[in-house]
């Protein structure tokens, strides 16, 4: 196939083990910037142009949009996918997975468990919003957080009231959650392509950090899920229409609960701790959904997440 990998850096880990497993299974690739496209619409004729050429015949894209530029990312998408294009993650499910908020309702009523979380427009009912989720302590988190920055323990009813005034007072928007003492500081990242966990890690923050996360110096170890675990991965990604995911959960005495599904999940961390070859799985997935044109009635022998999308909401 002929394949587009959307990505502003060439030279980032996850960009170079997709162009190097796409080469190793003959495919034609291409790095392309999203940003540098630009989208040319008229009737019946959407096109793109990127570097002064106009790009042509590309079977499938792989999009590794950062959460930054998500809207024009995603509409670079829309375009591919208008041209006929197959993407490996959908830019609907894009979108959807990029709304806290919205992706946490689509999952909940997809009968995904989940930590008790709080949303509020502001509220001064500070209190109240600690209590709905089950009181002290609680976490709270900064809705465009990242890399477990804006992510806060608070210990008493007090502290978590002081902290949710102060975000308030900034116009900072934040979820107040329920703090799950059984992690341990460790949370699972199971890794989903087409339907499938292909390979999970188990990641474990450093001493006395309840936050796991590799960048603030967790370690990640391969782990085997739990059937109960398996199952949630997959109902996640599914319920958000998504054809590639990283789902994060945390490990509860009421099962896995998860805290968010990635849309374009780092492949440096997931395949250096589990030895995987998950660049190849997703190349692998990529070639058999771009046999299978856009647009043509047949469905093929891939079970695409994004066939069966319960939030058909489309704009
Ligand atoms: N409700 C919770 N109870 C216990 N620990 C939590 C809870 N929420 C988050 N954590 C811990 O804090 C870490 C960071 O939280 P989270 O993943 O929600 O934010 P983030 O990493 O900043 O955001 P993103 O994953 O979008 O980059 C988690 O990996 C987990 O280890
Ligand atoms: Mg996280
Ligand atoms: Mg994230």
């Amino acid at each position: 196939m002929k394949l587009a990998i959307l990505s502003r850096e060439p030279k980032l880990y996850s960009t170079k083990r997709l162009v190097e497993a796409a080469e190793l299974r003959g495919h034609q690739v291409e790095v392309i910037d999203h940003l540098q496209c630009n989208l040319v619409l008229e009737k019946g004729a959407p096109s793109i142009v990127y570097e002064g050429r106009k790009l042509e015949d590309f079977d499938a894209v792989i999009p590794r949009i950062g959460a930054s530029v998500t809207f024009y990312g995603t509409a670079v998408v829309r375009q591919f996918e208008m041209m006929k294009v197959r993407t490996a993650v959908e830019s609907q499910a894009i979108v959807r997975s990029r709304d806290k908020l919205r992706s946490m309702q689509i999952l909940a009523r997809a009968g995904v468990g989940m930590p008790k979380t709080a949303f509020t427009n502001y509220s001064d009912e500070v209190l109240e919003m600690i209590q709905q989720v089950g009181g002290a302590p609680v976490i709270i988190k900064l809705l465009e957080g990242t890399q477990g920055l804006g992510v806060v323990l608070a210990e008493t009813e007090k502290a978590a009231q002081s902290v949710i005034e102060a975000f308030h007072n900034l116009k900072a928007r934040i979820i107040v959650q329920e703090f799950i003492a059984e992690s341990k500081g460790a949370d699972l990242r199971a890794f989903v392509v087409n339907g499938e966990v292909v390979g999970a890690m188990k990641r474990q923050g450093k001493e006395g950090e309840f936050r796991s996360n590799l960048h603030r110096g967790g370690t990640g170890k391969l782990v085997k899920l739990t059937r109960a675990e398996k199952a949630a991965a997959l109902l996640a990604t599914k319920a958000l229409g998504l054809g590639i995911a990283g789902v994060d959960m945390l490990q509860s005495k009421r099962g896995p609960l998860v805290l968010e599904v990635n849309s374009s999940p780092g492949l440096e961390g997931i395949e250096k701790a589990t030895g995987l070859d998950i660049a190849g799985k997703i190349i692998e997935y990529t070639a058999e959904l771009s046999k299978h044109k856009k647009g043509s009635k047949k469905k093929g022998g891939t079970k695409s997440a994004a066939k069966s999308l319960p939030d058909t909401q489309s704009d």
